[in-house]
């Protein structure tokens, strides 16, 4: 299937559902993914968010929704990085990505290399809108000046240097889109409160993930409140 309209205008004021398994999770199967796929599209989604080529092309064939595709690259016993490099952007729009979203963070430089050269190029050779994955102020204020289309929180409290938590970084939402930057809200939201602060703060869109496709991650917080055996 294909998207008609530019999918970065198509996700403004939206939810974009983050749909997407590890190795190892029950979840995953690009079949699956596409299921998910399906299940946020009947309940309103206006864009997926899709890790990987195979699971790319197997939620493109079942909407038409706009797709953004990333690739995570998996390090030993720390954070994969998000589509550091050129090949890799390729793939998913070969895949039927309509959007690429790649890192921009220091951590990711020194594997990725030229980031500024790898934004413009993907833009310009590929023809896709390029999401910008960042971290902190500095890395969203460079990669909207070197022409990232849209530039998302996703990776605040994931890099070494940010502050982990259990919170979404709405305040990284609002020093964003304050400063005129096209921001979508990304990380850790899980309640109708957490949409809402986003686009109080000016985000353009938001995206959720765990909170509404992981079920062991709902399964694993609701078990939490649970007094278990302690109570019998
Ligand atoms: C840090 C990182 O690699 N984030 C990934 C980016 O694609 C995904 O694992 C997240 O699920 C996604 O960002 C949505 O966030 P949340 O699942 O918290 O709603």
């Amino acid at each position: 299937m294909t998207v008609a309209t530019d999918p970065v205008s198509a996700i403004e004021g939206g939810l974009v559902v983050s749909c997407q398994a590890p190795e190892g999770h029950p979840l995953r199967d690009p079949d699956v993914m596409a299921l998910l796929a399906r299940c946020a599209e009947q309940g309103g989604a206006a864009g997926l968010r899709v890790n990987g080529p195979a699971d790319v092309r197997a939620v493109r064939a079942v909407t038409d929704l706009p797709v953004i595709g990333l690739t995570k690259v998996t390090r030993p016993g720390i954070r994969p990085l998000i589509t550091p490099g050129f090949a890799l952007c390729e793939e998913l729009v070969r895949a039927g990505a309509d959007v690429v979203a790649l890192e921009v963070t220091d951590e990711v430089a020194p594997v990725a290399g030229d980031l500024m050269g790898l934004v413009k190029r993907v833009r310009a050779d590929l023809g896709v809108p390029v999401m910008a994955d960042v971290s902190t102020l500095e890395e969203g204020l460079r990669a909207w000046s070197w022409g990232a289309d849209v530039v998302s929180t996703t990776l605040s409290g994931y890099t070494p240097y940010t502050a982990s938590g259990m919170e979404p970084d709405l305040e990284l939402v609002g020093e964003l889109a304050s400063r005129g930057v096209r921001t979508v809200a990304e990380g850790r939201l899980r309640t109708g409160g957490h949409v809402t602060g986003a686009f109080e703060r000016g985000a353009w869109a938001v995206v959720v993930g765990a909170a509404i496709t992981d079920p062991v991650a709902i399964t694993r917080r609701l078990a939490a409140a649970a007094p278990g055996r302690t109570r019998r």
